[in-house]
């Protein structure tokens, strides 16, 4: 038996959870294993219930499990604190920091029916195409010491500081190209080598890190470059390595390439292969209790617990096609199509995955 810790978070989090739990049930009954799910707060619900977003009990909760299934955090109602008190800040990073997760893996492929719902021109989009977004997870910017404001009136100013280590960059460096040798052996460093000094030393890094890999091709990119090459030729992408701040930017365009934010999941991997599983997206207010939520990379997000925590590959694969499966029959929540009639709620897509994931 495998202890998971359920985090569903503020917003469409709940909603979405109630899903992939739906859809892990359903892989733990065909393939018979066994999921002990652990529930605690986290974020703005954390600060309403236990007036701290990351509760200590929650932290406990996670340390003593095989692996967390998070939902997301933050929303209109808890913007007003300060800002190291918010959700993201005082939760999600803190988390991330603490299980040195400091891997991040989003898969950004488009389902074969889902071609249509790509914004990009169908001569563009074509077939479709298969990126895997490695996101440095747990340094850059995001947690860069010193940070802060100082001063007044027109002086007043405020700094953030982009830091890394070479140890850090050579870490996930490996991940890129570890992946890539299990894909199409192209590693694509984004980075903003010609401004930043650190994106210097990444690059340098990433450099030293190829000689080992001498069978994967190895391109940099500079991070504009790359949201623009993202648009105008997707296929060209294989492996995207990323620092921090650009991953979290260029794996949302890419999420929604493929046709919904709502369709990308994520693994935040430490060096133990401990994991935090969690949408890429974030708690969208503007859609949250409305029932109309795409819970597929909350769901896929399960898949990916289930492959890299817990060896139920097989199940993992049975979940993914089940997914791909259902969108080929035309199910569709609103975020995928423009005909807002036929579109299926949250509940009815995580039904419609579970009935798909039972009969194959
Ligand atoms: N991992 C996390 O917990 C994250 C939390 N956030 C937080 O979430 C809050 C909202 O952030 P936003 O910038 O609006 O980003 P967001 O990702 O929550 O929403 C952006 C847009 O994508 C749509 N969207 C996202 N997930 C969807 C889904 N599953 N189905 C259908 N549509 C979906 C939303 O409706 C919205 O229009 C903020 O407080 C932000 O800080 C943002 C990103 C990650
Ligand atoms: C909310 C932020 C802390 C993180 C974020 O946007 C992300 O990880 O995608
Ligand atoms: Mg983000």
């Amino acid at each position: 038996m495998k202890k998971i810790a359920v985090l569903p978070g503020d917003g469409i989090g709940p909603e979405v959870m109630k899903e992939a739990i739906k859809v892990l049930d359903a892989a733990q009954e065909k393939y018979s294993f066994e999921l002990e799910y652990e529930y605690a707060d986290v974020g703005g619900i954390a600060i309403d219930n236990h007036k701290t977003a990351l509760p200590q009990a929650t932290l406990e909760l996670c340390e003593n499990s095989d692996a967390v299934l998070f939902g997301s955090v933050g929303g209109p109602k808890w913007e007003s604190l300060p800002p190291d008190q918010q959700p993201e800040r005082a939760a999600l990073l803190p988390l991330r920091k603490h299980f040195d997760l400091f891997c991040n893996l989003r898969p950004a492929k488009v389902f074969p029916s889902l071609t249509k719902s790509c914004p990009l021109r169908p001569d563009i989009v074509g077939d479709g195409f298969d990126i895997l977004c490695v996101r440095e997870l747990t340094s850059g910017i995001y947690f860069g010491t010193p940070k802060g404001r100082e001063g007044q009136g027109p002086d007043e100013f405020a700094f953030d500081t982009m830091r890394y280590k070479r140890s850090e960059i050579e870490r996930i460096a490996r991940m890129a190209f570890d992946a890539a040798r299990l894909r199409n052996k192209k590693v694509t460093s984004v980075d903003k080598a010609n401004v930043l000094t650190t994106m210097v030393l990444w690059r340098e890094v990433v450099m030293e890190v190829a000689r080992d890999y001498p069978d994967v091709e190895l391109n940099h990119i500079y991070v504009d470059n790359a949201t623009m090459q993202l648009v105008r030729y997707p296929q060209q992408f294989d492996v995207m390595l990323c620092g921090n701040m650009f991953g979290d930017i260029v794996s949302d365009e890419a999420a929604m390439l493929t046709g919904s934010m709502g369709l990308l999941a994520s693994a935040s991997l430490n060096a133990d292969k401990f994991g935090l599983y969690e949408p890429a997206g974030g708690s969208a207010p503007d859609i949250a209790g409305k029932g109309i939520a795409n819970p597929i990379a909350q769901i896929l997000s399960g898949a990916m617990m289930l492959r890299y925590s817990l060896g139920q590959d097989d199940a993992a694969d049975a979940i993914d096609g089940a997914v791909g499966a259902t969108l080929a029959k035309g199910i569709v929540t609103a975020d995928l199509t423009s005909d807002r009639e036929s579109a299926v709620t949250t509940v009815e897509m995580g039904d419609a995955i579970v009935a798909e994931l039972l009969a194959r």
